[in-house]
């Protein structure tokens, strides 16, 4: 990098007090530089310690007071869950990866202007079993159980050849179907929760209703109710993506997935490395599902257990190979001949999708490189100094981009020419094939965002924009390994608002829609506020969604863990 290296915090805190920003050390300007080089923009320098926010925390399962400070708007009704892991420890064991540990599962009860916490652990059949016997007995993403040490040699060898168990540890996300709340991870396994309690209900598999081997944790949910998602399956003939629909309505008091179908079934690329993925896009009247060059090793997956290696060793990046959308008809299944690639691109968030004038837009967080994923292990996370720094500056940030996919398609339809008319659009889509289309995305910020290390676990007035033209949405900025500030951005100026206070981390922006909302904006944003030295330093942070100022807090007296993902219940 050009000049000296920076500290991360001190950089931004200088760049966005000057309006207009020239650069100094010799860089170019951040507004014309290609992605490999807004990465060298964001390196981080004397990166703080997170340890404590990636350590075991005890659950807090009975309702606790909080201190609100300033206002906490009395319109506010309802329970804000998240979900995430919160326990890496059994007896001396311990699991390696962010994504293994056990879901705990997060409460702040909110009204008149008052605040309760209560947090659970999931009770899934993983967390019974390794609190049982005080080890780790279920495989996770990034971990293998160790053979049961009991058992003598000769059954121990034996035990590598069994089938690995997929894990129940639901400690992704929260989800609803036909209006029940579940908690998911990206296996077949859910459970179906209290949401005043957390206590731990229904266990349902989704294997028992259609043959998929797992669904993600981020389905789409259309306003009449219907949800949509996706898995995979794996037989005889190899793995299959699939496009899932889950009617809204329950027919008996006791239905979870019932009537759940299969809408359609795509073949891999590769039927033997298919790809990772971990939300999808919908739009009014399509499912995009992202083949993007996270590949899983099924010839691994299978041996794992005899290789000794998890989940996570089977998962790599091949950025030979270009990103694949494929558009699918979610009334009526059918897949879009046409196949749209982009150049290799990983994404784990969508942000939304909509149709207009004969295009089909996309926007998701991107990133140029996928080895996230094999960063993401609880040794690098909980490295500190140089150490660190290494750690964040080997992975490029993820920045919201948009794709432009023309929909109609035809013999006729001019090769080699940007097809896309759509007025103030960089994006290109350019005809190579009756049935294929290159397309290159735009940027959906400016140049202040690399400041904060590109966004991502974006958010947006989901009931009000889902699947249609929106102006705003709201994520986290990573000049950290975990959020480190909120942002919000106006797509019409590409400009951003930021929340960031250095030594604080909050979680997922939820937005919450006042009563009465004329403006896509009216609401507030909820986040969850950790910070790794004051101890039990943890507060709820309500912002006003329009201006992204502070309105109040409620400080929390447990520690709270690094989470995922989170809704908002309307009580
Ligand atoms: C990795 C990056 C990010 C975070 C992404 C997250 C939170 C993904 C979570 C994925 C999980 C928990 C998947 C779990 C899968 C478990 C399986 C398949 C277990 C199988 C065992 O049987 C961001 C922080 C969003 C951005 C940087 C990259
Ligand atoms: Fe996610």
């Amino acid at each position: 990098m050009i000049g000296q290296r920076i500290h991360f915090h001190f950089f931004r805190a200088a760049i966005s007090s000057t309006s207009s920003f020239t650069m100094s050390h010799g860089k170019p300007h951040p507004a014309v530089l290609n992605n490999k080089q807004k990465n060298t923009f964001r390196e981080g320098h004397g990166l703080q310690d997170i340890a404590p926010l990636l350590r075991s925390m005890e659950e807090t399962p009975e309702p606790i007071p909080t201190t609100v400070k300033g206002t906490i708007p009395t319109w506010i009704r309802g329970n804000l869950l998240r979900n995430g892991p919160g326990k890496f420890d059994f007896g001396n064991q311990h699991f390696n990866h962010w994504f293994d540990g056990m879901a705990l599962m997060h409460c702040f009860q909110i009204a008149d202007g008052q605040v309760t916490y209560r947090s659970r652990f999931l009770r899934s059949d993983s967390y019974k079993q390794n609190s049982e016997m005080n080890r780790i007995v279920v495989s996770e993403f990034g971990t293998l159980a160790l053979p049961d040490p009991c058992k003598n040699i000769f059954q121990r060898f034996l035990s590598r050849f069994d089938r690995m168990k997929p894990t129940d540890n639901a400690n992704v996300s929260f989800v609803k179907y036909k209006g029940d709340y579940y908690v998911s991870t990206e296996t077949n396994f859910m459970y179906k929760i209290d949401t005043d309690t957390l206590e731990t209900k229904d266990k349902v598999d989704w294997s028992k209703f259609i043959a998929v081997n797992g669904a993600t944790a981020h389905p789409h949910i259309d306003q009449d109710g219907t949800v949509y998602n996706m898995g995979n399956s794996y037989n005889s003939k190899g793995a299959f993506y699939n496009i899932i629909r889950v009617p809204s309505k329950k027919e008996d008091l006791d239905d979870t997935l019932q009537g759940a179908k299969v809408l359609c079934s795509i073949s891999p690329a590769d039927k033997s490395k298919p790809s990772y993925y971990h939300s999808f896009a919908m739009s009014e009247n399509y499912v995009v599902f992202i083949e993007q060059p996270i590949k899983l090793d099924l010839a691994k997956i299978v041996t794992s257990r005899m290789r000794g290696k998890g989940i996570s060793d089977c998962i790599y990046w091949d950025p030979k190979q270009e990103t694949v959308f494929h558009v699918v008809n979610k009334h009526t299944g059918k897949v879009n001949p046409v196949k749209y690639h982009t150049k290799a691109l990983s994404t784990f968030h969508q942000i939304n999708a909509f149709e207009e004038d004969g295009f089909l837009i996309m926007d998701m967080c991107c990133s140029d490189d996928g080895q996230a994923l094999n960063i993401y292990f609880l040794q690098n996370l909980r490295k500190s100094g140089e150490a660190l720094d290494e750690v964040y500056n080997s992975i490029d940030s993820y920045f919201p981009r948009r794709f432009v996919l023309p929909l109609c398609i035809t013999n006729d339809t001019p090769l080699n020419q940007n097809l896309n008319t759509r007025p103030n659009s960089s994006a290109s889509a350019v005809c190579l094939s009756k049935d294929k289309v290159f397309c290159m995305s735009e940027d959906l910020h400016d140049k202040e965002l690399l400041n904060y290390g590109g966004l991502e676990f974006p958010h947006i007035h989901y009931d009000r924009c889902n699947t249609k033209p929106y102006r705003y949405f709201y994520g986290c900025g990573f000049g950290h390994l975990v959020a480190d500030s909120l942002i919000k951005i106006d797509l019409d100026s590409k400009k951003l608002k930021a929340w960031c206070q250095p030594g604080l981390y909050p979680s997922e922006p939820v937005f919450v829609p006042s009563p009465n909302a004329k403006e896509e904006d009216d609401g507030v944003i909820l986040s969850v506020v950790l910070t790794p030295t004051e101890d039990k330093g943890t507060f709820l942070l309500v912002l006003d969604a329009k201006t992204f100022e502070e309105m109040g807090r409620a400080k929390v007296p447990v520690n709270i863990p690094s989470g995922f993902h989170g809704t908002f219940l309307v009580t």
